[in-house]
């Protein structure tokens, strides 16, 4: 029996976490998990990479799967299961409320045109079918450019161009995000086009005046179960469809019939809340806030990855954060969504204007719940948490689960006391959560020691702060030490990048304006990214300096190529601000570095925490002035004061400016108190110190581990064969325990049974 069977976990997500390697739960997951599955609410500490996402994202899938299970089958069995579609049949017409402006519906609704010569336009139908097999027919009443076919509400209405939609066109071509393909025959005036949906079959097929052209589409795997509606798409053309309210001009194929009269069980209309896959009548079940874009993103991937066994219904899950545009996320909204993953701005939004049902909500779940309060979100939390239903009791009682990798702030014990009923709480490491595989060092740059600051090559941008004031090569001031040790960090990032030969790393800054100028420098020693990153490795034209920025002041698809570019290891550096120190994943990483150390020490903790993680060894490496910097640190949301310094905007806070000293030798001191141990530095070679190059290889201390690969050692091939030798014999005793136990415990129950007879 594998662990997470013990922890209570359904085989279906087990055989996705199976797949991405996942043999044992970590600590917080054999914990946290079967609490959830129990129907708790709970509030987990554990460090940084242990595997909290997951330890959430199962149980919350497990139960939400389960309640869709329940409501699916009341609705077959024809109890309605609170959430039943309306009995009275949808009229099955095309939808004047989903479709393009130059599209045009007659009043029965069966007949369209769209007389544009650039544009398409397009339309979808007010039912859609997510099981059986349904037909529609299409017949072009006058020339023009047509394309014909299914699709989901996510879908574009220019049929075809997107992952969601599946047409064929006139001229001979089926077509799918933007592939256009020979599929049949050419159609044109006066044909008919048949449209076959087998959603039980996962197939669309065509028929031409009633001759089957065969498969064109196989459904995705995770697209089946989904509702799929007529869709058809016009340039200048005219077309008649008939939903089987009428006869059809040829009898559809065996096994088929005329969407208008499909099962009512097995329809989604426009109107109502759609049926859907789910049972849940479209309404989000559970709502998962993040603090930030990335990390909603990446969560959301996760739990795709983890549902995707899950069938019969199968899980909708939807990404909501601001950055892109809402019209997909209100139409898969529309649609029904089960699992609701999203930053607090985007999903209150959707919320308040009626977009968001909230009255099936059963999981409220607060990923980074101190990182959500830091960054104001207490209202908003407050606010959603008060449109939840709070009533009954077992499955159906709201459960409120809040993670993090530190819980000890007063501000989140206080929320939970107002939203968390009884919370187990579950602290793996308390509130210095930092993982063992975590090295720290640091390097000591001082500007008045080391001149090369003064060097003019390669050239080195910073953030204007000393704008106004003297500098210079012999002027011992405050503001002179600040600019030198600005340019030195520089240098010395330089240094260390070549120093350890890194392939792989991420660089802290503390501000976007940072990030911009460490990438204007990297650039100039001939690093980049590039459209397209051309510091590509396979492409042969591998730049020593490649890199790419994350911040909160790039766009959306911009952080979100950026980091894929990442983790597929196209650029080698990612420079990032503070948005990426929480929760985000990239496996393996070796090395993290700050340019400037937070100014909070749990900011440390989590910068700290990209590296470390599932016991992968990671090295974080802090550049530490020995003279005070002076920084920017805006009061005022938005401003960007690098853009005009004047005399104003450079003085300190205290002053009405927009400026601070940064004293990092105390910084330094907070963290090694938090840390309870010193942080070493690095020698003047920049070699690890003695005691941690003996942890790792090349450091003389004969180990084998390196940074970016897992600790102990359990990878070589040695003792992976002799594992898998071994795995058999241990799995029969296993058995065999389990045989014993069974035959013990069922002994015992007979004994007492005799007994209470006796
Ligand atoms: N049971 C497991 N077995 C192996 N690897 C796992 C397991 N659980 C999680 N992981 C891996 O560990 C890494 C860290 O997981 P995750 O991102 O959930 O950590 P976290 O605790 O949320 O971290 P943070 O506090 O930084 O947000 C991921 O790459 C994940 O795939």
């Amino acid at each position: 029996m594998s662990a997470f069977e013990e922890a209570g976990v359904a085989p279906e997500l087990i055989s996705a976490v199976d797949e991405l390697g996942w043999t044992l739960p970590t600590p917080i997951q054999a914990e946290a998990v079967p609490l959830i599955l129990g129907g708790g609410d709970v509030m987990a500490a554990a460090e940084t990479g242990s595997g909290k996402t997951g330890a959430f994202a199962l149980p919350v899938l497990q139960i939400v799967h389960e309640a869709l299970r329940t409501r699916q089958a009341a609705r077959q069995a024809g109890g309605g299961g609170g959430t039943a579609p309306s009995a009275q049949r949808s009229l099955c017409v095309l939808n004047a409320e989903d479709r393009d402006a130059v599209f045009a519906i007659s009043g029965d609704g069966l007949r369209c045109q769209a007389r544009s010569e650039q544009a398409w336009g397009g339309c979808r139908g007010t039912v859609g079918a997510f099981s059986g097999r349904v037909y529609y027919e299409a017949t072009v009443s006058d020339e023009g450019l047509c394309r014909v076919g299914w699709s989901t509400q996510a879908a574009s209405l220019d049929l075809g161009t997107d992952k969601h939609g599946f047409g064929y066109g006139g001229t001979g071509k089926k077509s799918h995000v933007r592939q256009f393909e020979d599929y049949g025959e050419p159609y044109g005036l006066n044909d008919t086009v048949g449209c076959l949906l087998d959603s039980d079959g996962g197939t669309i097929s065509y028929t031409k005046n009633g001759a089957l052209l065969g498969p064109a589409f196989q459904l995705p795997q995770h697209m089946r179960g989904q509702a799929f509606y007529p869709a058809v798409c016009l340039k200048n053309a005219e077309l008649q469809v008939n939903f089987g309210g009428s006869p059809f001009k040829h009898a559809p194929p065996p096994g088929y019939g005329g969407l208008a009269s499909a099962p009512r069980s097995t329809t989604a209309s426009w109107q109502e809340a759609p049926a859907g896959s789910g049972g849940g009548g479209g309404k989000p079940l559970a709502i998962i806030l993040e603090p930030a874009r990335d990390l909603a993103e990446q969560t959301h991937n996760n739990i795709t990855l983890f549902r995707k066994h899950l069938r019969d219904p199968s899980i909708r899950n939807e990404l909501l954060v601001g950055g892109t545009a809402a019209a997909a996320q209100l139409r898969a909204l529309k649609e029904g969504v089960d699992i609701v993953v999203g930053t607090p701005g985007r999903v209150m939004d959707f919320m308040e204007t009626g977009k968001l049902p909230t009255d099936q909500v059963q999981f409220f779940v607060l990923d980074e719940a101190d990182r959500l309060l830091d960054t104001g979100n207490q209202e908003v939390i407050m606010k959603m948490f008060q449109r939840f239903p709070k009533g009954g009791s077992g499955v159906a009682r709201l459960q409120v689960l809040l993670f993090s990798a530190t819980l000890h702030s007063p501000e989140v014990r206080a929320l939970a006391g107002k939203i968390c009923q009884n919370p187990i709480i579950i602290d793996l490491k308390g509130k210095d959560a930092v993982p063992e595989a975590v090295h720290h060092v640091l390097v000591r740059c001082d500007p008045q020691e080391d001149r090369s600051w003064l060097q003019s090559a390669p050239a080195v941008h910073t953030d204007a702060v000393h704008a106004l004031d003297q500098t210079g090569p012999n002027l011992d001031t405050p503001e002179n030490w600040s600019e030198a040790v600005k340019r030195l960090k520089q240098r010395y990032l330089q240094r260390v990048l070549d120093a350890f030969q890194m392939e792989q790393c991420l660089i802290f800054c503390r501000t976007n304006f940072d990030c911009d100028n460490l990438e204007l420098f990297l650039n100039s020693l001939g690093g980049g990214s590039g459209g397209g990153f051309r510091g590509k490795r396979e492409s042969g034209v591998e730049s020593r300096y490649s890199c790419v920025v994350l911040a909160g002041a790039r766009s959306m698809d911009e952080r979100r190529a950026a980091l894929q570019a990442f983790k597929d290891g196209d650029v080698r550096f990612l420079i990032c601000t503070d948005v990426a120190a929480r929760g985000i994943d990239i496996q393996g990483l070796p090395y993290v570095i700050n340019m400037t150390l937070p100014d909070r020490s749990e900011d440390y903790i989590h910068r700290v925490g990209r590296v470390g993680r599932a016991d992968t060894m990671g090295l974080a490496i802090s550049l530490v002035s020995s003279v005070p910097e002076k920084v920017w640190f805006c009061t005022q949301k938005g401003y960007k004061p690098w853009l005009q310094p004047d005399a104003h905007n450079t003085r300190t806070n205290e002053e009405g400016g927009q400026t601070t000293w940064y004293d990092e030798p105390q910084l330094l001191q907070d963290i090694e108190k938090r840390l309870s141990r010193p942080i070493a530095a690095l020698d003047a070679d920049l070699s690890l110190p003695a005691d941690i190059a003996a942890h790792v290889a090349g450091g003389g201390g004969g180990s084998e581990v390196q940074y970016g690969q897992q600790r102990g050692g359990g990878v070589s091939k040695e003792v992976a064969e002799r594992v898998a030798a071994v795995r058999p014999a241990v799995q029969g005793l296993a058995r065999l325990e389990f045989a014993a136990q069974s035959s013990f415990y069922e002994l015992k129950r007979k004994w007492a049974a005799t007994a209470a007879h006796a």
